[in-house]
């Protein structure tokens, strides 16, 4: 069934983009898209109808107005209207164009024609209304910790994505070589969009198994230690995740964990401590980190 959707429009300072983005993602806001304009930067959200009331974006715009006090910035100005699917998919895909991430990805969008004869792995994505073009730093680092992990051997990787989104990361596991990777979401649009990406991408649904769920789930799923986790969520969410991850891994297991702002990294790493992980190396992008860990 078509529905309606809240195109969210933020004019603010280019310093507040990352803490924008962050509330937007928060506020459930998927395919969030930024352009700059003089020198300002607009940004453009989409959050299902139902998902929120006028009450509930005049609160977000309220937050906004706040964090940039908190910043002693420029308070940014909020605007919002209801548009109709279809000028929501145009107004999406005029925005998002190709991607080259890290050394080895082309994040493709899925209406464009594929190039012929790339020099990169082509991800190609329709994201609908699920988390995960490409276009944030918390996926960017994942997709770049990924191509440091994997590929460069024949080892047979059994990989968990907690947290898929449009399953970006799953398939770019997929593309880089891991033999099967599942991947949750407690989101079933999220499920819904990473099982259409598959499919685009070609990925053999034994291969890239998507369910609706999350850690508890994965433990039903798998008879064995995994080799490998990613997970892109905030870092409340990880960190009651980590002794989970522990439960289910080897003594070679790695993970990839994202979506922590950088001054959530302390506890995020005691909690790693605590559970026997070792912090192999800390990579930072704007007001992200990102941790890439193996078992002590
Ligand atoms: C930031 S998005 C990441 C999407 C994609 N993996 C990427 O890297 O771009 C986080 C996703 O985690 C999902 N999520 C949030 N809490 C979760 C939980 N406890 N278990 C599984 N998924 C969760 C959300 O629905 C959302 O799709």
């Amino acid at each position: 069934m078509a529905h309606s959707w809240w195109e969210i429009r933020v004019l603010c300072d280019p310093a507040l983009e990352d803490i924008i983005f962050w509330r937007l993602e928060m506020f459930g806001c998927q395919g969030s898209v930024s352009q700059m304009k003089s020198n300002s930067c607009l940004m453009s959200a989409y959050l299902p109808e139902e998902k929120a009331g006028l009450l509930d974006l005049a609160a977000l715009s309220l937050w906004l107005r706040q964090d940039a006090l908190c910043a002693g910035l420029p308070l940014p100005a909020m605007q919002w209207d209801l548009i109709e699917e279809e000028d929501w998919g145009t107004t999406w895909k005029q925005h998002w164009q190709p991607q080259e991430i890290g050394d080895r990805f082309l994040v493709y969008p899925a209406w464009l024609p594929i190039p012929s004869n790339p020099d990169r792995l082509i991800l190609r994505l329709d994201p609908g209304v699920a988390f995960g073009t490409g276009a944030h730093a918390t996926t960017q680092l994942c997709l770049e910790s990924l191509e440091m992990r994997l590929g460069f051997d024949d080892k047979k990787y059994v990989l968990a994505d907690i947290g898929c989104g449009s399953g970006i990361l799953s398939i770019g596991a997929v593309l880089l070589g891991a033999t099967k990777v599942y991947a949750l979401d407690t989101d079933p649009l999220a499920v819904r969009s990473t099982i259409s990406n598959r499919q685009l991408n070609r990925v053999n649904p034994q291969q890239l198994v998507s369910e609706l769920g999350s850690i508890d789930r994965l433990k039903e799923l798998v008879d064995e230690p995994l080799d490998g986790f990613m997970c892109n969520i905030l870092a409340e969410v990880i960190i009651d995740l980590i002794p989970q991850f522990t439960e289910i891994s080897k003594p070679t297991t790695w993970a990839v964990l994202s979506g922590i702002l950088v001054d959530q990294a302390k506890p995020i790493a005691d909690t790693l401590e605590q559970n026997g992980w070792i912090v192999a190396t800390l990579w930072k992008r704007q007001d992200w980190c990102c941790f890439n860990i193996r078992r002590s």
